[in-house]
């Protein structure tokens, strides 16, 4: 009897140690079957920072070089952690692959879970109400319809900038592209009351720009300690205030409209778009919090946004040809339209290449498409990729010769021409999507915000439009030299 006991006492453990070897195997195979880092700690490194920091400096050259003759994926400890990087020849085939997804991409990145950075929560159920209203409602008529509330907003906000004094004087392209593009966002979803708010877009532009900064400095910090570590950094109890601060203003322009014109659609003469509206169709009468899921849309779109205005104005620098050509497409269209309107922005062909073309060779990322893999799958390489590993597919293939001619030239009609072949048309346009040009990523989690950007964006860097308002304003002797150089845009009036 004593026996059985023993047998019963000592069963237990050795099944739970038998599960432990079993498991731990499973572990050790699974990991062994990883590639092995290319760019991993150096002697002496306990933690992956240097590793993370070296790739922000070499990002471009670790890539290219990683592929190496037989062209396969490899692995790489990316700042943002460690990411598989597949063959551009593979963005066809994996964009709307139905074992990846593009869940946690965001939120891993940005470090939504940290108190003061949920705007960039696109997992949670706010993020997801607000990835799929921008991918329904974002587009078509309510964009067209909005047209000339942000040629207004655009034109009165430049004049604001640049005033009319009549010096010369030297204004940073980022000096304006941020200020314009936050104003004109806030006038297209809340109206004028808030978009010359001084003190908003103070508050704002500085809570988004410290966000995805903060976001950043936290990457470099151990995961397991970010938890804690945010509680004593001070730049996140002031961007915790900030926040509060940002949307209890939004909270409060929604409720002023709720109680003015709510369901009585867009106010004569300024409209806006209705965002709480949309939201309440799309939530299927579940709670949200409208003035987050507002601040949500901002600091995601306006940043990106003015990252690729700025590189737009650098390339119309020293072109006075091209700003020529620019200005007489948009007073034909005016002239054919009367205004820029509804259906105005398509017809302008030429600046919709120039932009696709400035993004070709200078996009936000160098690598695309991030997934993560939510079931093991094979690529065509014969690499496993576990569920929950990400991959990225760099963007070499803007830049190869096989797919755009002199790729390092800025060719500006290189689209246009490209779309005058027969049923090419759609292809090219700058909010169209290929293998071949992930600006705005490609497939199935291509970014939905493209069409309200490109869209502002025609607006805000038409040289007609930097005039159309004001009218005073001419810009003369645009200038610049490369990205990042102390460069400006002169003003004559
Ligand atoms: C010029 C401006 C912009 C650029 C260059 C840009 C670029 C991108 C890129 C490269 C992606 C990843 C796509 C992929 O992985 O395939 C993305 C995703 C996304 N973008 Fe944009 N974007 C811009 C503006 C905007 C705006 C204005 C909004 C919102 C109003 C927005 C909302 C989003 C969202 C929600 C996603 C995630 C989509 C998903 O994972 O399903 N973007 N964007």
């Amino acid at each position: 009897m004593a026996q059985a006991y023993v047998m019963e006492d000592t069963l237990l453990p050795m099944g739970f140690l038998a599960i432990c070897v079993v498991a731990a195997t499973l572990f050790l195979f699974k990991r062994n079957d990883h590639l092995p880092l290319q760019n991993g700690k150096a002697p002496m490194e306990l933690l992956y920072t240097n590793a993370k920091a070296r790739f922000l400096v070499g990002a471009a050259d670790m890539l290219k070089s990683g592929f190496g003759k037989a062209r396969k994926s490899f692995f790489l400890m990316t700042d943002t952690g460690p990411r598989y990087i597949v063959p551009p020849e593979y963005a066809q085939e994996l964009q709307n692959h139905r074992n990846l997804t593009s869940d946690g991409i965001i939120d891993e990145r940005l470090q939504a879970h940290i108190p003061g950075l949920e705007v960039f929560q696109f997992d949670s159920y706010h993020g997801k109400l607000a990835r799929r209203t921008i991918r329904k409602k974002l587009r078509g008529p309510p964009l067209e319809g909005l047209t000339l509330t942000m040629v207004k907003e655009t034109g009165l906000t430049i004049a604001e900038i640049c005033t009319d004094n009549p010096e010369w004087r030297e204004i940073g392209v980022r000096d304006i592209a941020l200020p314009v593009l936050s104003r004109v966002f806030t006038a297209a979803f809340l109206g004028e009351e808030l978009s010359r708010n001084k003190d908003w877009l103070r508050k704002f532009g500085e809570y988004s720009t410290a966000a995805s900064l903060a976001a950043e400095q936290l990457r470099f910090w151990p995961e397991p300690l970010r938890p804690l570590v945010h509680w004593v950094l001070p730049t996140f109890r002031k961007l915790r205030s900030d926040l509060t601060e940002t949307c209890n203003m939004v909270a409060s322009v929604l409720q002023q409209r709720k109680t003015d014109d709510r369901g009585m659609g867009p106010r004569e003469g300024y409209p806006t778009f209705v965002l709480e509206d949309w939201l309440d169709e799309l939530s299927g009468g579940k709670e949200f919090d409208p003035a987050l899921i507002h601040m949500t849309l901002f600091v995601v779109g306006v940043h990106t946004a003015s990252d690729m205005l700025t590189q737009v104005i650098y390339d119309l620098c020293d072109r006075d040809e091209l700003v020529n050509d620019i200005r007489n497409e948009i007073t034909a269209v005016i002239a054919e339209d009367g205004e820029l309107k509804k259906g105005s922005m398509d017809k302008l062909k030429l600046l919709d290449s120039v932009m696709k073309e400035s993004q070709r060779l200078k996009p936000a990322n160098i690598a695309a498409m991030g997934r993560k893999a939510n079931k093991d799958f094979i690529l065509p390489d014969g690499t496993r990729i576990f569920k929950g590993e990400q991959l990225l597919v760099p963007g070499f293939h803007m830049w190869d010769e096989s797919f755009y001619p002199n790729p390092q030239e800025f060719v500006p009609d290189r689209f246009l021409k490209m779309r005058q072949s027969p049923g090419q048309e759609d292809l090219h346009q700058c909010v169209s999507t290929s293998a071949n040009h992930l600006g705005f990523g490609h497939g199935v989690h291509a970014c939905p915000g493209r069409f309200f950007a490109v869209h502002q964006l025609k607006i805000t860097s038409s040289a007609q439009a930097w005039d159309y308002v004001s009218r005073q304003h001419v810009w003369k002797d645009l200038y610049s030299q490369t990205p990042g150089e102390q460069s400006a845009l002169k003003q004559l009036n």
